[in-house]
């Protein structure tokens, strides 16, 4: 019997799952906080990865590891291997306007051709660009740049700088995968590799970049670490959505819908896309497949600070929403408190429209925050769809996909039917899959009961208030 790891470095917290690599059978699990904010010290998710794994009972039988991150925060190294400056994370809007520079400079169209996307402050070399504009020195003195998963990996394996790491500050040992490599805006679906011209573009000079991993492939093993033992295989690891398609085992006919802190609308599909317009990215999974994506920046947080407001939990929140008929008696929240990546407004603000004496309850504003989070994702399964990815149902994960009452309003908001997993930390899940496939050379077929399938029927009019009201 050998024990796999997966981890789950989210924007919010780090989540740590161990599994049997025979069964899939979930053994343990541990978690730890990050902290808030949209810069982040990449120390604090190594502290708390190291926190997880203790909170997970620790690695001592465990023989495989893989770890899903939060896809392109902008970790920049020296050439000693240290943290340049805090990371900037996929949240972060300060680089909308070097998006806009960039797309001006090589063209939406060819920008989708040789990277599968069109920018928008989310990606790496976005940031890139903003670093080498408004923090020159620290541009120069970037030696290499890593994503939160691949430097977790790297940390893990003993690298690092020289009184951090057992085995110093190899950058050229950095290594990641294809998912997370897609949504730097420098890697090339039909090579599989990297751009470097368009990491110059950005950055201005260029720098050492992982190596790409395959599915299946080792980045190498751990070294003994406080709280990590020796001799772990460590796997590719992937880009969260992309572990977390593998931790759903998705297929197609299935759209995954993440409410966490981002909202996420994606599939795996065979053929990869390219869309000139910017709404659906053409990211790559973590399978040797593509995974076609919309993200939203306000999802789970638009609900917890409308229960904070309401001075409820998420369960109360949920039940002040199922006692509201829908539509929210025209209650209309545009749920842009974070700016907006889809559509493209990151400077945005929230709006509540149709507000009356009798609409302005706290039922109608309780359901009123989950429709407009769901219109937007609905917004962003068409998109998909417009593709030619096909929806034969829509699979909810993430945080808030634990609420009932987001899973009821779901299937009234989404054309297709909606289907809740059993509850679990579905990217960490995928990155057991991925070091169980290091481990025993197959991609395990590990896939989670279905926990409820919400039989309400779709109601239209919470769409087509929203685009009245609130279509961007
Ligand atoms: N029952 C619930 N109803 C609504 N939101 C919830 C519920 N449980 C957790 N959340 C929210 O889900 C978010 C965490 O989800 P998660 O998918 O772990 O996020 P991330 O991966 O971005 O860190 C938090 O904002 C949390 O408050
Ligand atoms: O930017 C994206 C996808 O392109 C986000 O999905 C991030 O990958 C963060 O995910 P969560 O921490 O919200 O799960």
């Amino acid at each position: 019997m050998a024990y796999v790891a997966g981890v789950d470095s989210s924007t919010q917290s780090c989540k740590v799952v161990v599994r049997d690599a025979d069964t899939g059978a979930v053994v343990r699990t541990g978690r730890a906080p990050h902290p808030d904010g949209t810069e982040v010290a990449p120390a604090a998710w190594w502290d708390a990865l190291r926190a997880a794994i203790a909170d997970a009972g620790g690695l001592a039988d465990v023989a495989a590891i893989s770890v899903g991150g939060q896809q392109h925060g902008m970790v920049v190294l020296d050439a000693d291997g240290r943290v340049i400056r805090d990371a900037l994370l996929w949240n972060d809007t300060r680089s909308a306007g070097a998006a806009r520079e960039l797309i001006a400079e090589f063209g939406a169209a060819e920008l989708a051709r040789r990277t599968g996307s069109v920018p928008v402050a989310s990606f790496t070399a976005t940031k890139l660009r903003w670093l080498r504009d408004a923090e020159p020195e620290n541009a120069a003195r970037v030696a290499a740049v890593a994503l939160p998963h691949d430097w977790l990996s790297w940390r893990l394996r003993g690298y690092g700088p020289a009184d951090e790491g057992p085995l110093g500050p190899d950058l050229t040992e950095l290594a990641t995968d294809r998912s997370d490599a897609s949504g730097t805006s420098y890697w090339d679906p039909a090579t599989g590799g990297h751009d470097h011209e368009l990491l110059i573009a950005a950055l201005g000079h260029d720098a050492t970049l992982p190596r790409i991993v395959g599915p299946g492939e080792a980045m190498g093993e751990t070294v003994e670490q406080e709280g990590i033992p020796a001799g772990i295989v460590v796997g590719p690891g992937a880009g969260d959505n992309a572990a977390a398609a593998l931790g759903l085992g998705a297929r197609s006919g299935d759209v995954v819908v993440s409410i966490g802190t981002s909202g996420t609308v994606f599939a795996v599909t065979d053929a990869p896309i390219a869309d000139e317009t910017g709404t659906v990215a053409g990211f790559a999974d973590a399978s040797g497949l593509f995974l076609p994506l919309v993200a939203t920046l306000n999802a789970a947080r638009v609900l917890d600070r409308t229960a904070a407001l309401l001075g409820v939990d998420h369960a109360g929140l949920g039940e002040l929403a199922l006692a509201a008929e829908p539509g929210s008696g025209g209650l209309v929240l545009q749920p842009y408190f974070e700016g907006e990546r889809t559509p493209n407004l990151p400077d945005a603000t929230a709006t509540l429209f149709g507000m009356t004496l009798a609409s302005t309850t706290r039922e109608n504003l309780a359901r009123a925050a989950i429709e407009g989070m769901l219109c937007g994702l609905a917004d962003g399964l068409d998109a998909v769809r417009r593709l030619g990815v096909s929806a034969s149902r829509v699979l909810l994960v993430g945080g808030a996909a634990a609420n009932p009452a987001v899973s009821r309003i779901a299937a009234e908001v989404f054309d297709a039917p909606v289907e809740v997993p059993e509850p679990g930390e579905y990217v960490a899940l995928g990155a057991t899959v991925q070091a169980a496939w290091v481990l025993t050379g197959a991609r395990p077929e590990w896939r989670p009961a279905t926990l409820a399938r919400p039989t309400a029927a779709t109601v239209p009019l919470i769409r087509e208030q929203y685009a009245a009201r609130a279509g961007a």
